[in-house]
């Protein structure tokens, strides 16, 4: 029998997020630019007789807003897997937890395109990528560009990703909030503050010149994000936040996704180190530095 499997899965941050009016089917199209962090979930498979979830998470996660059992997504990966292979899901599945719980950084989405990368290994089933890709889709618009990770463009709904040549490394403070933001309630608010929303979203093309041109100064001034300004009206403090990171030396600051994560560019490491202190020093409890892009959902044992 096969032994546990392990797939490490990355947290996003979209560097540009262009957001047109809601389709017919209540989804917003989407022109945006990911990038994978090196801050990541894992996800650890193991063979069982029934379906089972569990969960560690890290000092700055509050573990018991994560649901276990059915309404997690992993367990939601598993049974989608399953009746594709037509088998029955049964695996012990255990995800220790970095990522910020609704924060706006797909930390469900990674932990589900870990989970189909590790069952579709423990279960020997050895899909394309193009099959996992439709899975990921199936499951949420972010769960493919968490198998995909680097630096990504998406369309459609956020789920037909394609990768972009990005050589550098750019270094990023990550700002979670104690309480989290659903992405509904962000997305409804842009449609009651931005009731004209053109159909075609911003394009990303500014946001992709930046990314070729490898200067962090130029990526600064290209970051973009649809959503930030709903989610500030529903969390004014964020707006404060992210003028004191660039207070401290942040090249610019921004909403991640939906939010209330912000995310900081820094010119390099050093610089994110010192701007990560005088935000500690400010009173901000948790601040993480990291760097992107990074890989997507990879094996790591097993
Ligand atoms: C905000 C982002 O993280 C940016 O990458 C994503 O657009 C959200 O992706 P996600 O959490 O994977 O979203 P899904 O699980 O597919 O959808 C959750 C809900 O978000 C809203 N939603 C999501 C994606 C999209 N393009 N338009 C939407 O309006 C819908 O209300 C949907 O019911
Ligand atoms: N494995 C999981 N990890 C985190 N949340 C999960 C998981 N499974 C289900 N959930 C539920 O999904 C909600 C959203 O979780 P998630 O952390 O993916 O949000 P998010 O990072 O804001 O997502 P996105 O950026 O894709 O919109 C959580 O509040 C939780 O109730």
């Amino acid at each position: 029998m096969t032994g546990p499997v392990t797939v490490r899965a990355p947290a996003k941050i979209n560097l540009h997020l262009g957001v047109g009016a809601p389709r017919e089917d209540g989804f917003h199209p989407l022109d945006t630019v990911y990038q994978a962090l090196r801050l990541s979930d894992d996800v650890t498979v193991s063979a069982a007789s029934e379906l089972t979830t569990s969960l560690v998470a890290a000092d700055h996660i509050d573990g018991p807003s994560v649901p276990l059992g059915t309404d997690n997504i992993v367990a939601r990966a598993a049974t989608l897997l399953a009746a594709r292979l037509g088998r029955e899901p049964q695996a012990a599945l255990h995800i220790a937890k970095q990522i910020p719980v609704a924060g706006g950084m797909a930390g469900g989405s990674a932990d589900a395109a870990a989970a189909l990368r590790a069952l579709d290994r423990l279960w020997a089933a050895d899909l394309p990528e193009t099959a996992l890709l439709e899975l990921a889709a199936e499951l949420g618009s972010d769960v493919p560009f968490a198998l995909v990770g680097g630096t990504a463009r998406g369309r459609g709904r956020g789920e037909l990703v394609e990768p972009v040549v990005d050589p550098a490394t750019w270094s990023w403070v990550v700002v979670p909030s104690t309480t989290g933001l659903s992405t509904p309630s962000v997305y409804r608010h842009f449609d009651a503050l931005f009731p004209d929303a053109p159909a075609e979203p911003v394009g990303a093309e500014p946001l992709l010149a930046a990314i070729a041109s490898g200067d962090p100064a130029q990526l600064g001034c290209a970051l973009h994000n649809d959503l930030q300004a709903p989610a500030v009206d529903l969390r004014p403090e964020l707006g404060e936040l992210i003028a004191r990171g660039e207070a401290e030396g942040a090249l610019r600051g921004l909403v991640s996704g939906s939010g209330p994560t912000c995310v900081f560019l820094c010119a390099d490491g050093g610089a994110a180190e010192a701007t990560a202190a005088g935000l500690r020093g400010a009173g901000h409890g948790v601040v993480l530095t990291t760097t992107g892009p990074a890989p997507g959902a990879h094996l790591i044992a097993g």
